[in-house]
């Protein structure tokens, strides 16, 4: 079976959160399963030089939305790729979506679009020799793919859409309408009108085959108001072909067996060697070296993440005898928060503002425990990278960290199946118990062995989640004879 994916980031050549981790995980899953995965994507700076010297032309489109593009192939990292160069929308340098001073770029509907419209041109059949018997796309930036197939004169190839979050939905003013090249109907209630503007991944949901998002608790939630975003009448009107499926992870990537970035390697039967990594941490965070518990962060620091309420449970943290790493970006003013409390805390809390990929296995091969307070959280990977590492998620009950951590409840504990600590509700007070809990639980080395070992043994592979994909093509091919 042969799938078109698009995404607008894909790991490891660009990535700013979790979809970049998926959309460069799955096609490798699904290789096993026969499944044969092009991606395509868009030809950012990074993009372009790590596969400038074995990408080939495929196609030109002269006049892509307004501007030229050429389709190139190159293999990278085991993943087939499509790459859409089109200079005037993608030759941009730092994050794929927004300018310097962290606003989203003025063009990004024309950008997105673009990517879009060359998806559906290569479902159409624009390549001679190769034509997806599934379509699958990923959050707004690449929803309108199939908008644009469904008012395409070519025959509709069977497609998906996968929600990663349905907080960032590409919303536009419907002036923008006449640039996209559709016919006049598809600015209806049944197309991509949202509101009185224009929706890219509400036309995506209404216009995919089959919607799945990254969580069975996730898919349910967001056919409510709390968590839709206002797209909860669409996503309830049509529950029968939303799917929840959680994600993996790249167990390659993420081994603390293997892993040459982290100070010590070590398996769940060598937990003693874990501690090299804590001393590491606590050189790289300026925590001091004792043996009370320490906290990790590694996280975009937003709202969405709980982060402001984190920043409020710091001094509670640290007087109950706990240590804190945190390591993110994001708003201005939690950044500043968690700098302050460095100040306040010295010893006791370590900040590092921005994005290091090593730095984060770090944290996840030394931390005792990671604090992942979502107000939402569709699925969620690092609690996964977590359970993996023998470092004890503390999440909040939502989406997919409702579904992937067992909460180390009297009866879970009683039967050795605790590998975490979740609170309810989403609140300071809650989040600061859930602190007592862990440092309870901590003190007792011989149920923290049993739950770090819980966690290493989960399976937090592609595997089963990645059957469940190939199972959905399957039965979407078959709609389609
Ligand atoms: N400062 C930093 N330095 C280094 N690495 C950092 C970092 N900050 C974050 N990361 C990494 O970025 C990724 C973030 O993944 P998440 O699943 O937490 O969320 P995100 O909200 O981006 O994704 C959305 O899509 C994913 C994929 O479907 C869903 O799991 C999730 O719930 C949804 O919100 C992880 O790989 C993490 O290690």
């Amino acid at each position: 079976m042969k799938v078109l994916s698009v995404a607008s980031e894909i790991y490891p050549l660009i990535k700013t959160g979790g979809l970049a981790d998926v959309a460069g995980a799955l096609p490798l899953a699904l290789q096993g399963l026969g499944i044969e995965t092009r991606t395509l994507v868009p030809g950012y700076p990074a993009v372009m030089k790590a596969v400038a010297d074995k990408a080939v032309k495929l196609h030109d489109f002269p006049n892509l939305l307004g501007e030229p593009a050429t389709l190139l192939a190159a293999k990278h990292a085991g993943l087939d790729l499509l790459i859409l160069d089109a200079p005037a929308y993608f030759g941009r340098m730092g994050n794929p979506y927004n300018a310097p001073h962290g606003e989203g770029y003025s063009d990004n509907w024309r950008r997105f679009a673009a990517l879009s419209k060359a998806g559906a041109e290569i479902a159409g059949g624009t390549l001679s020799d190769w034509r997806p018997d599934i379509v699958h796309t990923h959050d707004w930036q690449a929803a309108m793919t199939t908008v644009f197939m469904r008012y395409a004169e070519t025959p509709e190839v069977p497609s998906i859409l996968t929600i990663h979050n349905i907080a960032f939905q590409g919303n536009f003013d419907a002036g923008i309408f006449p640039w996209l090249g559709l016919p006049s109907h598809a600015l209806a209630v049944d197309g991509i009108e949202y509101y009185g503007r224009i929706g890219y991944l509400k036309g995506g949901l209404q216009t995919a085959w089959a919607v799945s998002t990254v969580s069975p608790t996730y898919a349910r939630e967001i056919e409510t108001p709390q968590f839709g975003m206002g797209l909860e009448g669409l996503i309830s009107a049509r529950a029968h072909t939303v799917h929840g499926i959680v994600n993996g992870i790249d167990t390659d990537v993420w081994d603390p067996e293997t892993d040459e970035t982290i100070a010590r390697r070590f398996t769940a039967s060598k937990l003693r060697l874990r501690d090299d990594n804590r001393i590491r941490l606590c050189e790289n965070f300026g925590l001091d070296n004792d043996d009370s518990p320490i906290f990790s962060v590694v996280s975009r620091l937003t709202w969405q993440k709980g982060m402001d309420l984190l920043a409020e449970a710091v001094d509670a943290l640290v007087a109950m005898g706990g240590k804190l790493a945190v390591l993110g970006s994001g708003d201005y003013n939690l950044e500043q928060a968690f700098l302050d409390a460095v100040r306040r805390h010295p010893g006791r809390v370590g900040t590092v503002i921005g994005y290091d990929e090593t730095l984060s296995h770090m944290q996840q091969a030394g931390a005792d425990a990671i604090l992942i307070p979502s107000r939402f959280e569709p699925c969620g990977l690092t609690q996964l990278y977590a359970l993996r590492y023998g470092c004890v998620p503390v999440v909040a009950r939502t989406g997919g960290l409702a579904d992937t951590v067992v909460d180390a409840n009297p009866a879970a504990l009683a039967s050795k199946s605790a590998t975490g600590i979740q609170f309810s509700p989403v609140e300071t007070w809650s989040l600061i118990h859930a602190i007592r809990r862990t440092i309870d639980l901590y003190n007792d080395k011989k149920i923290w062995l049993q739950m770090q070992k819980q966690g290493m043994k989960s399976d937090v592979s592609w595997d089963a989640s990645a059957a469940r994909y190939a199972d959905l093509y399957s039965k979407l091919q078959l709609m389609a004879k």
